[in-house]
């Protein structure tokens, strides 16, 4: 049974999604100084929610031990990272640029894992080297993978459909390149659901009104073609979905 929190404020949303990554980094760390926590991240609307949830949130802020964060990416478009697109790109501008000098002071900031930018644009072949290469670079398990959920029901670049069965199915391989993603850019690699089958605790982020339907289809319906309902089935209770009312407004309070 995943767990489910709602709200139907904004700020309070994004504090308590604060205090649960604060938390889960504890557990990680357990006061070890020389602890890392390993986190996996998505693009699109979770860059907001962790700025102003991490970065921006000064009860929050001052419990982040940004040193011991190693952070990956759910899924890469791939693309140059100052394309508008790339998922590195939105994240360094949202979080990273902010983080620096946050409080006037020069933060020591996270370890990030990048795609290797230098094979982006080489064609099929280079873009399987960067799958390859990415997958090679993340940890036995993570202790935390913030997800975002499509209004498709796509989550990293896992799309639903036969046609992305090869991406969906896939579970020896960490790492793939989506050729045929619906959303462009149409070339990306992801994380398969063999990486978030063994994470430690899967946390999706889904707010606003066009994820209204989705979220009945995934919460309610429990529709198995969709990925985001596999990660459910997969993980169950280490799942935890933070809804705004807004995208939940199909969803019973007490579901
Ligand atoms: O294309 C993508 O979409 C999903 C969902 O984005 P959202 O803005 O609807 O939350 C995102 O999680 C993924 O990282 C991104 O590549």
């Amino acid at each position: 049974m995943v767990g489910l929190q709602r709200f139907s404020e904004e700020k309070a949303l994004v504090h308590e999604f604060g205090k649960y990554i604060v938390e889960k980094q504890d557990s990680a760390l357990a006061g070890n100084a020389n602890a890392v926590f390993n986190i996996a991240i998505s693009g699109g609307s979770m860059n907001e929610a962790l700025y102003e949830g991490l970065v921006n949130d000064k009860e929050i802020f001052p419990h982040i031990k940004w040193p011991q964060w190693r952070i990956f990416f759910c899924d890469e478009r791939l693309v140059p990272f100052e394309d508008l697109q790339s998922n590195y790109g939105q994240f360094k501008k949202a979080v990273l640029d902010p983080l620096v000098h946050e409080d006037g002071q020069l933060n020591l900031g996270p370890t990030v894992y990048t795609i290797n930018e230098s094979l982006v644009g080489g064609g099929e072949k280079a873009n399987k080297k960067i799958a390859e290469e990415y997958a090679s670079l993340l940890p036995a398990a993570f202790d935390l993978m913030l997800l975002g959920c499509g209004d498709d029901g796509h989550t990293c670049s896992l799309f639903p459909g036969v046609e992305f069965n090869y991406l969906v199915e896939e579970m020896s391989s960490k790492v793939l390149w989506c050729h045929n993603s619906p959303k462009p850019p149409k070339d990306r690699i992801t994380f398969t659901l063999a990486v978030i089958a063994v994470a430690k605790n899967v946390c999706f982020l889904a707010r606003g009104p066009s994820k209204k339907a989705i979220m009945h289809d995934v919460l309610i319906v429990k529709n198995s073609e969709l990925p985001a309902v596999l990660v459910n089935e997969m993980v169950g209770a280490k799942v935890t979905w933070f809804l705004d009312d807004k995208a939940g407004a199909l969803v019973p309070k007490n579901c």
